[in-house]
């Protein structure tokens, strides 16, 4: 045999255990989520409920914003407090705030205008006041998107045990009019949620900070939140210092439920790009992993793969494998979603190739610019995570 067609041979292989281990992230991702999402955890005894502190960093105003920050005011949870942090001060959501704070006088609100400077992550930099004038030991971090439903904070906080440092909620989204709400939602159902399932089950750090309950203390003995300011993805690394310390990060029973209201491809295309430079910069690792993640280019690569080793006809193993990956997408996105499509099988089923076939695209499109754009504020992030704003000429 020659050396090239060895060489040929071990790639083939590995491609083939590659393409076998996406079908097992798959069953991972089922059985994890079939046992965990929307199970009901053991509240904690009345005695043990600890007091939460919810920081909510507002900025700019949608048309749901009102009804989202409202569900916070109707939260069935016996002690917690809502820190409001608003940049800016001619920032509309202001007036939204303080609307909200006169239907609910009794309600213990704090609204601060204006941000602490710490690094280039605005996020954290408006953050920071409400965060060191919180006064539970417990504290959760909504974005502005996120609306709950009564029982989220107690799910969360029933989530947090002994051993756990920060609990999540898996990032979905809310049923809202038009095609790109539910291109969005056959996103987190299906990919988001497979990686994020999976990486759970198994222990490995996969943060999304829109809506993230941790323990102060432990963040305080990091140094506080402003150390995160130098990092645009502040959650991933929020999470790991948490775990350097011993303790776990975990999935809460119930999803998030992001429900903006002003959304577009467009625009959500241009979130998903920032999220996977952010990945790639983040754990360079993923610039091979992540495409070989992905239902169509694992199709193309097996077939061939296949085909090498077993002489199996390319074309009906690649229909056969978009197949098998549709249907098991459409098992996770209804347990997702825990009941069926809120929308028609028409759609489900364009929204679906719309994200499997643009979603290498975006993959490449990462390389293409060396900058990030976050509302309006360029950024360069460097390998391991720092980042740097880059003035916007
Ligand atoms: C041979 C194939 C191997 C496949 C390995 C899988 C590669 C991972 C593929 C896709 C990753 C998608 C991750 C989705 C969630 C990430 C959301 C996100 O980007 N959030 C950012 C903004 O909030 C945040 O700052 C970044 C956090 C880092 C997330 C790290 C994700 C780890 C996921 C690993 C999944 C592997 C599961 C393996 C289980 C056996
Ligand atoms: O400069 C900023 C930018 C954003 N924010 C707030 O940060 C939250 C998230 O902002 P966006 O909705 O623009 O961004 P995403 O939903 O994509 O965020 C996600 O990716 C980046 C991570 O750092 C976040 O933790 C994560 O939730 C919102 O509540 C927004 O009001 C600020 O307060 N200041």
């Amino acid at each position: 045999m020659s050396i090239a067609l060895i060489l040929v041979t071990i790639l083939a292989t590995a491609l083939f255990g590659g393409w076998m281990f996406d079908w097992i992230i798959f069953l991972i991702a089922l059985v994890y989520g079939k046992w965990h999402l929307y199970s009901k955890p053991d509240s904690p005894s009345p005695e043990d409920i600890q007091g939460v502190s919810i920081i909510k960093p507002l900025m700019g105003v949608d048309p749901n914003l009102k009804h989202n920050l409202e569900t916070f005011f109707q939260l069935e949870y016996p002690n917690y407090e809502l820190l409001f942090s608003v940049q800016d001060e001619n920032d509309p959501a202001i007036l939204v705030v303080k609307s909200l704070i006169d239907t609910y006088p009794k309600a213990d609100v704090k609204l601060f205008i204006g941000l602490k400077h710490v690094g280039p992550n605005g996020k954290i930099n408006n953050m920071v006041r409400a965060y060191e004038a919180a006064k539970h030991n417990l504290l959760l971090i909504s974005d502005s998107g996120i609306k709950m439903t009564k029982d989220s904070l107690l799910d969360m906080v029933s989530c947090l045990k002994k051993d756990v440092g920060v609990v999540l909620q898996m990032p979905y989204v809310c049923h809202r009019k038009g095609f790109a709400s539910v291109y969005e939602q056959v996103y987190f159902g299906t990919m988001q949620a497979r990686n994020c399932l999976s990486a759970n089950a198994i222990g490995i750090n996969c943060s999304t900070g829109m809506s993230m309950l941790f323990r102060k203390d432990l963040i305080d003995e990091a140094g506080g939140l402003k150390e995160f300011g130098k990092y645009l993805a502040e959650d991933y690394f929020i999470a790991e210092a948490i775990r350097n310390q011993g303790y776990k990060s975990v999935l809460c029973t119930q999803p998030a439920l992001q429900n903006s209201g002003t959304y577009n491809i467009t625009d959500f295309h241009k979130r998903m790009l920032r999220w996977a430079s952010l990945r790639a910069s983040m754990i360079p690792t993923f610039i091979l992993l992540e495409p070989l993640s992905e239902c169509m280019i694992m199709g193309v690569v097996g077939s061939w793969a296949a085909q090498f080793l077993f002489d199996i006809s390319p074309m009906a193993f690649f229909l056969m494998h978009v197949l098998c990956w549709f249907l098991l997408d459409y098992v996770m996105f209804c347990m997702v979603q825990n009941g069926p499509l809120p929308f028609s099988k028409f759609e489900y089923v364009v929204a679906w190739l719309l994200r499997e076939l643009s979603s290498p695209y975006i993959l490449f499109l990462r390389h293409t610019g060396s900058y990030i754009i976050w509302r309006n504020r360029k950024y360069k992030v460097h390998w391991g995570g720092y980042t740097e704003e880059i003035p916007v000429t």
